[in-house]
């Protein structure tokens, strides 16, 4: 389901910055992944919506990782996916603004007050990242 795509590091996102990733999911998509965080192993927010995969059809799944060990998943049915998306991590947790006016508030488990790590996995082509 993935294919290992862009990695960002020392970006140094703080609370309540943006992160703006535009893109285009790939038509025979079957997933795709944004990940923030500290590093590739402690994650503050795995976003992978699910088109088909690991046997979810059209889901959202979202965890946290820490020392390489997955946190508990929190899975949203609502699958808007036409267009790019708007990420706003902030202090108490993170606010994943999806295409439309709907989000997806996930707990920085993590307690990072910075973001260093940004990931893209899968079948989403990377058109362009904001930082404001
Ligand atoms: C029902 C059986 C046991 O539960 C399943 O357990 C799977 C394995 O942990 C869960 O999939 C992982 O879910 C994680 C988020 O909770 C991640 O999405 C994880 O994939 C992370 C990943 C894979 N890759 C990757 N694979 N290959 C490459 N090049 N890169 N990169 N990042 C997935 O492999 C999967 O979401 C989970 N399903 C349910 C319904 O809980």
């Amino acid at each position: 389901c993935f294919c290992k795509g862009l990695v960002l590091t020392h970006v140094n996102v703080k609370a309540g910055e943006r992160i703006r990733v535009k893109g285009k999911v790939a038509p025979d998509a079957k997933s795709f992944a944004l990940n923030l965080g500290r590093a590739g192993s402690d994650l503050l927010l795995h976003f992978n919506p699910r088109f088909d995969c690991h046997g979810d059809t059209r889901i959202i799944v979202c965890n946290s990782l820490s020392g390489g060990e997955w946190g508990e998943e929190l899975r949203e049915a609502e699958f808007p996916f036409q267009q790019g998306e708007e990420t706003k991590p902030c202090r108490t947790e993170v606010m994943v603004k999806l295409p439309g006016d709907q989000e997806i508030k996930f707990p920085n488990r993590l307690g990072l007050e910075a973001v260093q790590f940004l990931s893209v996995e899968g079948d989403f082509g990377v058109k362009s990242i904001k930082f404001d």
